[in-house]
């Protein structure tokens, strides 16, 4: 069992432009642990998951998987949920098992065919005519089958309805490899919140917390769904004032 910081972040940044996706991250995350990536819509999650994933490269800063650099070797020790479908139209689940295991040597395709038939999904299955739900159900039993040292999860059950969420979870906390570490990015905290043991919260770009669920729980006595909104409370829009009129 490898021990020891799985990813370093040093004063990372990312800017598209004039717009500063991500504004000096310094984090350090362990291994073992499931972690959610938790922020508003734009706040930098999925440019965070494409930097670690080594799609994308910071503007400043640097980034240190597993003590390398995102490229050849991290690509092989990540295993990655992108935010949307990548599979060509006319493949079936047997075609996308046959791409992982000629792609992947950590992919067990023998768990991933049980994890489908359990999901009632079958070989010759299409992946065109699927429901977005079941696609994303594919696209994960693929994810969770390789043994990766890092799952990047880019909102894993975002399209999947509240009683499948529970058994992707479910399948989530059982399937990965106990030595790695999992990152779900998500808007769905109170959904996840049961199989997180860490929290990184991200505003404007800015990692303003990383804790352990059970201090937060120890210290705040609430939720973590409520310390998000309590974090993220927006002022709603009320219009013109009546009074005004
Ligand atoms: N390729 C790009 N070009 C320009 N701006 C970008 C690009 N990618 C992301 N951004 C901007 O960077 C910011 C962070 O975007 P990002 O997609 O990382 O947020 P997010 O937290 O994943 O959002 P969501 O929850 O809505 O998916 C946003 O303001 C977004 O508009």
């Amino acid at each position: 069992m490898k021990t020891g910081t799985l990813i370093e972040c040093f004063d990372v940044s990312k800017a598209f432009g004039s717009k500063l996706a991500l504004n000096r991250v310094n984090l350090s995350v362990g291994r073992g642990k499931v972690i959610g990536l938790l922020g508003p819509n734009g706040s930098g999650k999925t440019t965070f998951i494409k930097l670690i994933n080594g799609l994308i490269r910071p503007t400043k800063g640097e980034i240190l998987i597993d003590g390398r650099k995102p490229g050849v070797y991290t690509k092989l020790i990540i295993s990655y949920l992108p935010d949307r479908p990548y599979f060509a139209d006319w493949m079936t689940v047997k075609d996308v098992l046959s791409m992982f295991s000629e792609f992947y040597q950590d992919f067990d395709r023998n768990k991933a065919e049980n994890m489908c038939a359990a999901m009632n999904i079958q070989p010759e299955d299409r992946i065109k005519t699927m429901s977005k739900g079941t696609r994303e159900k594919v696209q994960l039993v693929l994810v969770m089958s390789r043994k990766a040292q890092l799952y990047l999860l880019d909102e894993p059950i975002a399209g999947v309805d509240p009683a499948a969420r529970d058994y992707i979870l479910t399948t989530i906390i059982n399937n990965y490899n106990e030595d790695g570490t999992v990152i779900i990015s998500t808007h769905l905290i109170s959904d996840i919140e049961r199989i997180l043991d860490e929290v990184i919260f991200i505003k404007d770009g800015k990692m303003v917390r990383h804790e352990s669920v059970d201090e937060i729980k120890e210290k705040e006595g609430k939720s973590i769904d409520d310390v998000f909104k309590d974090t993220f409370r927006m002022e709603p829009f009320m219009g013109v004032n009546r009074n005004d009129r």
